[in-house]
């Protein structure tokens, strides 16, 4: 089957999002969509399964004109999604998932079933169709996506950033799966900024640029020059900086423990310190207890024991609005949950809870102009792209929603500064700025806690790195710890080796 986009144009109000597209996808190949953030990567794929209409252009499939009115006409075609959040129902089985919304087409739980078994089996997959959804790790409940794709006969399999959930061994699991399905004859559509998978993967590469195909790369490009293609200029792919310069100031976490709903220890006994002047990076796989633990430390969960302290100040007990007011930036996972406000503006966003003491808090009213004026800077300086600082933060781009949450936290007056997540969802060219602003909010001289699930940003990032695994700190590992290894900690290894250094670098 060949997909071909012509023309398409699809426009927001005044704006457009995709300026007159021309995009051939053919089966058996993994077709790299490249582009920064809030070039139309996820618009065009959403004109492409039916979510939204374009104004003008066609989609034809093998020479033949489509018209989906919504995903249900784009599926039948033979389209299918894999998102990034996944859209599975937690307490039903692989195959009730599957079955779910297309009960006619595969007969009943029993047609569903045997679905499963049968693409299980073509794919190497070891799925069982009765597992809940909810027991399965974060990787398998993908597989599940794409077995829920495949049993409607999907032809083009569309991914949208679908690694930035994943493990590294998921990841290159999912290279694998994604190949497979190649070699039997399935498109794929792969969007993703993470430039080390493009060069794996692609048989093609499509680069996109303010809405506008502006060019193709071969998969042997190197990393710099598909980043520049990207962002149209040369990017940093390495994190510069000079050695950490201690100073007094010190985040002390100690034996700090935090209970889910259920009574379940979700932060087990961990303690660390970050000095002044220092990241730590704590790496590990999604839903480890890192959330917990950066919820706890700015007062979001109550823990269950232990304590928290920064310089010398018990934060333990605080609210989370006397956390923020003691100078502590918090950039949660979920910026759509957490971290923003989508009904609300860009500068509204920006401003959020920074009035106290704000530039343009006068006399407990808001200056309107010096807002503005404000929120301008902090869209220049972030490389915001909204259509202006008055669009619902609902309107931007994931990776343009994230640059709004970093403008507001990493401009606070800090004294500890702790994100999660901070780059996912970015381009290259803002992961080079954000990267940047974390380094130089260290250099003043403030603790510092990462949390990330990539490994490139944890080794680029980190003064020192602790793996956390079912609640608990593995270890405390120093910057230089080989990718191999940490991968071994992050599943709740030790490895032998490193426990001297580990030792050293806890200290
Ligand atoms: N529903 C909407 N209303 C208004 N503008 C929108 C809407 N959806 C997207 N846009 C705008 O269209 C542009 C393209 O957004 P899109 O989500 O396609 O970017 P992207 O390439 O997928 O970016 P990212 O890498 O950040 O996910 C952005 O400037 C965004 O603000």
């Amino acid at each position: 089957m060949t997909l071909e986009l012509k023309g398409i144009t699809k426009r927001f109000g005044t704006f457009t999002a995709n300026d007159r597209i021309n995009l051939k996808i053919e089966a058996g190949e993994i077709h790299c969509l490249l582009g920064e953030n809030g070039a139309g990567k996820s618009t065009m794929m959403n004109v492409l399964y039916g979510l939204y209409q374009a104004e003008e252009g066609e989609i034809l499939i093998d020479g033949k004109p489509q018209r989906f009115q919504g995903p249900g006409d784009a599926m039948r075609a033979g389209i299918g999604m894999v998102h990034q959040h996944f859209m599975l129902i937690p307490v039903f089985t692989v195959a009730e998932n599957v079955l779910l919304g297309h009960e006619r087409e595969l007969g009943g739980l029993k047609g569903a079933r045997k679905a499963v078994v049968e693409l299980s089996k073509r794919f190497g997959f070891d799925i069982d169709p009765d597992a809940l959804v909810q027991d399965l790790p974060v990787g398998v409940q993908q597989r599940v996506e794409i077995i829920k794709a495949l049993s409607l006969d999907a032809r083009v399999l569309v991914f949208d950033e679908p690694t930035a959930v994943l493990t590294p061994q998921e990841t290159d699991e999912l290279m694998n799966v994604m190949r497979q399905l190649r070699d039997d004859g399935t498109a794929i559509v792969f969007i993703t900024h993470k430039l080390r998978e493009v060069r794996e993967v692609a048989d093609r590469i499509t680069v996109i640029r303010l809405g506008k195909i502006v060019g193709s790369a071969e998969p042997t490009a190197s990393s710099n020059e598909l980043a520049s293609l990207m962002v149209g200029r040369d990017v940093s792919l390495t994190v510069d900086k000079d050695d950490a310069k201690f100073t007094d100031k010190k985040l002390e976490v100690t034996v700090l423990t935090v209970l889910d709903r259920i009574g379940q220890k979700v932060v087990n006994d961990v303690s660390f310190e970050v000095r002044g002047g220092e990241v730590l990076c704590i790496a590990g796989v999604q839903g480890n207890g890192q959330t917990e633990l950066t919820e706890a430390i700015i007062g979001l969960e109550k823990p269950a024991s232990g304590s928290i302290s920064l310089s010398g100040r018990r934060l333990t007990g605080k609210s989370v609005r006397e956390v923020l007011d003691s100078g502590v930036g918090f950039v949660p996972e979920d910026r759509k949950v957490d971290g923003l406000v989508s009904e609300f503006s860009v500068s509204e966003n920006i401003m959020l809870d920074r009035y106290k003491g704000a530039p343009f808090v006068k006399a407990g009213t808001i200056d309107f102009a010096t807002r503005n004026e404000f929120a301008e800077q902090a869209k220049t300086d972030y490389d915001v792209r909204a259509q202006s600082i008055h669009s619902p933060a609902g309107s931007l781009s994931g990776g343009n929603q994230q640059k709004v949450v970093l403008a507001r936290e990493l401009g606070r007056k800090l004294e500890l500064f702790v994100a999660s997540q901070p780059t996912r969802g970015l381009d290259v060219g803002s992961i080079e700025f954000v990267h940047k602003q974390i380094i130089a909010t260290r250099d003043t001289g403030i603790p510092v806690v990462v949390v990330s699930t990539e490994l490139d940003e944890v080794i680029g990032l980190a003064d020192r790195i602790a793996v956390m695994y079912r609640g608990g700190i593995v270890g405390i590992v120093p910057a230089d710890t080989d990718r191999e290894d940490l991968g071994l900690m992050m599943a709740g290894e030790m490895p032998e080796h490193l426990k001297a250094a580990a030792e050293e670098a806890a200290a």
